[in-house]
């Protein structure tokens, strides 16, 4: 596991939630006699999802933050709106630089080469065309796709493709890097040098976000890991201790011992409630403090990003507190 030397905050996520409208049968016996008969037309009544709910942390550069949690449980959201792909519904998220969001779905064009690809992602992320040819033999070193980068890219297995996004997106020397997935479909050598280059950039003092099902993924890459399960922040610690942690409950879940997995669920729970209630308070005490200052020049600043209307707001000042780790029992691994 690679060592964490915290720096500078980078990201904060102060009490986002992620409310989804969507199509639903699942209350129509709930409803009146018109809505039903509707339904047999195809109407469909909208349900709220609350895909993230009152999420709050803070990243800061030289970590590599691991996102785990069950499939829905909020990772992919989350990501979405640290990249300022998506707002928040209530709460806001800042960030001190843009952060480069690589997912297996990154639009790549499948009739052009992996090199055209590369030239027109690297065009796309900012690069001048003076930059470009060095940044293309970057891009060609990491993914290490030999003769098939001038393949077209429909040519492609998966591993192929996610070795190539990886690399295109690492080439950008990015602050702030989010990485949905990508090192799953990798073959073992190309999650190593992906591995390599997340570790670089980690130390040059950038901020890595991975998704993954993956505990141990988490542990091999991570310095933290933030717990996700129902759009809930379960647990947020160091990498190690969070993802066993993760496993030891997904391990007790598929061996049927759901007693045990509600127990670690709701003793991770009550941790992760007390983060994110100090959190809280120290960004209040912040904004307070600052609003202070401001009141005195007579410019008072304006509060950060909340309801679905405004952008994410890219600036930010915050401070964390951790939790302490719980004590061995049943529910300890
Ligand atoms: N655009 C959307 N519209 C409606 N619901 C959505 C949308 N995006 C996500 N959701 C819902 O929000 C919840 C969280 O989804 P998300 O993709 O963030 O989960 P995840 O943890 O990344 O899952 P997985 O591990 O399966 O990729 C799910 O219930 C999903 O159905």
């Amino acid at each position: 596991m690679p060592s964490s030397s915290k720096g500078h905050p980078t990201v904060v996520v102060d009490r986002v939630s992620r409310t989804f409208k969507v199509p639903s049968l699942e209350k129509l016996k709930d409803l009146g006699p018109v809505p039903r008969a509707l339904a047999r037309f195809g109407w469909r009544p909208m349900v709220k999802l609350e895909a993230l709910k009152q999420v709050s942390f803070t990243a800061h550069s030289g970590e590599s933050i691991g996102v785990i949690g069950i499939n829905g449980s909020g990772k992919s959201t989350l990501l979405r709106l640290i990249a300022g792909l998506d707002v928040p519904t209530r709460g806001a998220v800042k960030a001190t630089a843009q952060p480069i969001l690589l997912g297996v779905n990154a639009a790549l064009q499948p009739e052009l080469s992996g090199l055209a690809n590369a030239r027109l992602g690297l065009l796309a992320m900012g690069f001048f065309r003076e930059d470009l040819e060095d940044a293309i033999d970057l891009v060609i070193s990491q993914a290490n796709l030999g003769p098939a980068i001038h393949r077209p890219m429909k040519t492609y297995s998966a591993g192929m493709g996610s070795r190539l996004r990886f690399a295109i997106a690492a080439a950008s020397q990015p602050e702030i890097l989010l990485i949905d997935e990508a090192l799953a479909t990798g073959d073992e050598t190309s999650r190593n040098r992906a591995e390599e280059r997340m570790d670089q950039i980690r130390e040059q003092a950038g901020t890595v976000f991975l998704v993954t099902h993956s505990g141990q993924t988490v542990e091999q890459t991570c310095t933290r890991a933030i717990w996700l399960h129902h759009g809930e922040l379960v647990q947020d610690g160091p990498a190690k201790e969070t993802a066993t942690m993760y496993r030891w409950w997904a391990w007790n879940v598929a061996n049927g011992k759901h007693d045990v997995a509600e127990k670690i669920l709701r003793q991770e729970s009550a941790k992760g409630a007390a983060m994110a209630e100090a959190l809280a308070k120290a960004t209040k005490a912040d904004k307070a403090a600052k609003s202070g200052k401001a009141g005195k020049s007579g410019k008072p600043k304006k509060a950060g990003t909340s309801g679905p209307s405004e952008k994410p707001q890219r600036d930010a000042s915050p401070k964390s507190e951790r939790p302490r780790q719980g004590d061995g029992d049943e529910t300890t691994p």
